[in-house]
């Protein structure tokens, strides 16, 4: 049985001007196995483990609400998010949970995929995505709802491919896209289900730096944490929130609404029958 959670417990330093000592009181026994939280100094590191591919089912979305949970609980201000499987950062959402499932489990997989959304995109915490594999669709989006994303150069692409798939990005996707990347790039990106590689991702601003190794990155992804954890927390949070806050807004009045439309449009035979194809031609792949 792997670790359930690591963390170090040391000496929290706070790196907020603002911020009174930050000691991270993880409380390790109640999260789950899929997702590693290490505790730095006044910041945490949430590294996703669900081998091989960290595909965010039910229980992968959970535990990453829960981790987060966790961390806001403590007082944290801020977080690295990244892979603990090598090569991968995240195949996105677990595709099987969307393949001939129950509308029950359905229904609770999009709802909480709507909270964990909701959750990081609209984070006091400072964030970065350490992007150190793949991160297509689910895996981009989770990337976006970072402040600032730091990829490692590679064969690994980013973006979101829903059409490729025969699905739609849900329009709170397409708004963090459009926040990320702008209007002009995200229709053509949308539209050809595009992934890009590291430096193409760089170029149209869908990631800030790309660097050519783990431990490169790493230490990037360090000190640009520290650079938000700088600025006076309430107003860095707020300066966010003038950007994020109408996708924001509007994924919370119509989540019912949007729920609905998932379920409906998931279960529709054309999308059944391509999720079926999609998941064989990766079966074959092996
Ligand atoms: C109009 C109204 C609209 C309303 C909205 C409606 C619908 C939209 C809904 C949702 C949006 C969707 C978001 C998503 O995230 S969909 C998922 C998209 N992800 C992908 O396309 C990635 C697929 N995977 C890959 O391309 C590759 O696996 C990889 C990530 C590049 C890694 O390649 P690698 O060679 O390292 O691994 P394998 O391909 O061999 O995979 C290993 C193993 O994992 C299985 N697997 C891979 N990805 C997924 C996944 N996303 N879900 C489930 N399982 C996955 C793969 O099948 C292999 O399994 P095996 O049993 O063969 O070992």
């Amino acid at each position: 049985m792997m670790s359930l959670v690591t963390f170090t417990r040391n000496n929290a330093l706070p790196l907020l001007r603002t911020s009174i000592t930050v000691r991270i009181q993880l409380n390790s026994a109640s999260l789950s196995s899929l997702v590693r939280l290490e505790e730095k100094q006044g910041y945490a590191v949430v590294a996703m483990h669900k081998p091989p591919v960290n595909s965010l089912s039910l229980e992968m979305i959970q535990a990453l609400s829960e981790s987060l949970s966790e961390l806001e609980k403590n007082k944290c201000k801020g977080f690295i998010l990244t892979s603990a499987c090598p090569g991968i950062f995240s195949a996105g959402l677990d595709i099987r949970e969307m393949y001939q499932p129950t509308e029950e489990r359905l229904k609770e997989f999009w709802s909480s995929l709507q909270t964990l959304w909701l959750q990081l995109y609209g984070s006091k915490m400072a964030s970065v995505a350490l992007i150190n594999g793949h991160a297509p669709a689910g895996g981009c989006l989770l990337a976006m709802c970072c402040d600032s994303r730091i990829m490692v150069n590679g064969k690994s692409k980013i973006g979101l491919n829903e059409t490729k798939l025969g699905i739609v990005a849900p329009f709170w996707f397409k708004d963090t896209f459009v926040n990320t990347i702008g209007v002009r790039q995200s229709e053509r990106a949308l539209q050809l289900g595009s992934l890009f590689t590291p430096d193409e991702a760089l170029k149209i601003g869908l990631v800030d730096r790309v660097l050519p190794d783990p431990e490169a990155a790493t230490a990037v992804a360090e000190s640009e944490l520290k650079e938000f954890l700088q600025i006076p927390a309430m107003a860095r949070y707020l300066s966010k929130m003038r950007i994020r806050e109408a996708a924001l807004k509007d994924l919370l009045e119509n989540r019912e609404k949007d729920l609905n439309t998932f379920v409906n449009f998931a279960t529709t035979d054309a999308v059944q029958k391509g999720l079926g194809i999609y998941l064989q031609s990766l079966a074959k792949k092996n």
